[in-house]
């Protein structure tokens, strides 16, 4: 996508945030959460919020109750996280909306679907990853839903484990959830604190005092790119994206050779197919960046080398 396409389509974006923002706004339900709901457990915690399973108290449907504290979270960002995930919720790789947001005196909050199998950070066994197949299911369901959010003209700029929902443990039905971070594309980043594996290197360099980095679908394709790294090794590739990770110098240093020798010692697990798919999702420079698409032609071919081997 051209960067005007991509413009004009984050200003249409943000403008039917703004109206969704507008009624929802005037249309928060206030209530205390036990009035109508019976908290049966925790299902997980973040930065930001607490998330509940409850049941209504007449119907009995489950749900899942995202609550985020009125007094750390201004109200402004609730309403864009709900708008957002309720903008995307009809893609199936997408959590489910019930279109109910409410104010209790504590909390803000909103009800979705609640998934009974956790996320996928529970299920990657350290220097394992998950079985081969199961990756494979997890890339080409992320791929779908990740574009439906660039087709809506946003960039979703939080793949990790934590946010993706198991509804099976085999991963045939995963679904995408927190939509904190997502921006419409265009939005001028800042970032100079808080760079985790999955940021960017363009964006763990910082802009100085420059206006910002306008924001698009490639930080999505690098996320995904060490999201599948972990997978089939269950190790990250780098700790940061930084010149003081030697992890990540020494992808660089491969990345701008393209000889095998250089391959990281780390990166030999995988086959030749998956490392050629990382290199594409994985290109230090934005633009020349792989679509995330480009997945999709190496779900065919073997991604361990272990399966290369055994003639797979
Ligand atoms: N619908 C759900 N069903 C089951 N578990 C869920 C659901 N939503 C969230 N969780 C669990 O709760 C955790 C925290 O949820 P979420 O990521 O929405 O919170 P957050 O405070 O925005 O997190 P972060 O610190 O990543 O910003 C998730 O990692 C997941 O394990």
């Amino acid at each position: 996508m051209s960067l005007a396409m991509d413009l004009t389509l984050g200003t249409e974006a943000q403008a039917l945030l703004e109206e969704m923002l507008k009624i929802t706004s005037q249309n928060l339900v206030h209530m205390e959460v036990t009035e109508h709901y019976q908290i049966i457990k925790e299902l997980g915690k973040g930065k930001y919020g607490q998330v509940v399973l409850v049941t209504h108290r007449q119907r009995g449907t489950p749900m899942a109750l995202k609550l985020l504290p009125k007094a750390s979270t201004k109200l402004q960002n609730f309403l864009y996280e709900y708008c957002v995930a309720l903008s995307l919720s009809a893609h199936p790789a997408i959590i489910g909306m019930f279109g109910i947001a409410i104010e209790s005196s504590q909390h803000y909050g909103f009800l979705y679907e609640a998934a009974l199998h956790r996320d996928l950070i529970s299920i990657i066994k350290p220097k394992a990853g998950i079985p081969e197949p199961a990756a494979k299911l997890c890339a080409k369901q992320l791929v779908s839903a990740l574009d439906f959010i660039h087709s809506r003209g946003l960039v979703y700029r939080d793949v990790k484990p934590e946010n993706i929902l198991l509804f099976d443990r085999h991963c045939h039905c995963i679904k995408l959830t927190d939509f904190g971070l997502t921006r419409p594309q265009g939005t001028l980043l800042r970032l100079v604190t808080g760079v985790i594996p999955y940021t960017a290197p363009e964006l763990s360099r910082g802009t100085g005092d420059t206006p910002g980095l306008p924001i698009d679908a490639s930080l999505d394709a690098w996320a995904l790119g060490v999201l599948i790294f972990c997978l089939l090794t269950g190790y990250f590739p780098w700790e940061k994206t930084l010149p003081e990770d030697s992890f990540f110098e020494d992808f660089v240093e491969w990345q701008e050779s393209g000889l095998d020798e250089d391959l990281p010692f780390h990166w030999r697990p995988l086959s030749n197919d998956a490392i050629s798919m990382l290199r594409k999702l994985l290109a230090v420079e934005p633009s020349k960046r792989g679509p995330l698409r480009c997945v999709l032609s190496y779900l065919d071919r073997p991604w361990r080398a272990e399966m290369v081997a055994k003639g797979h």
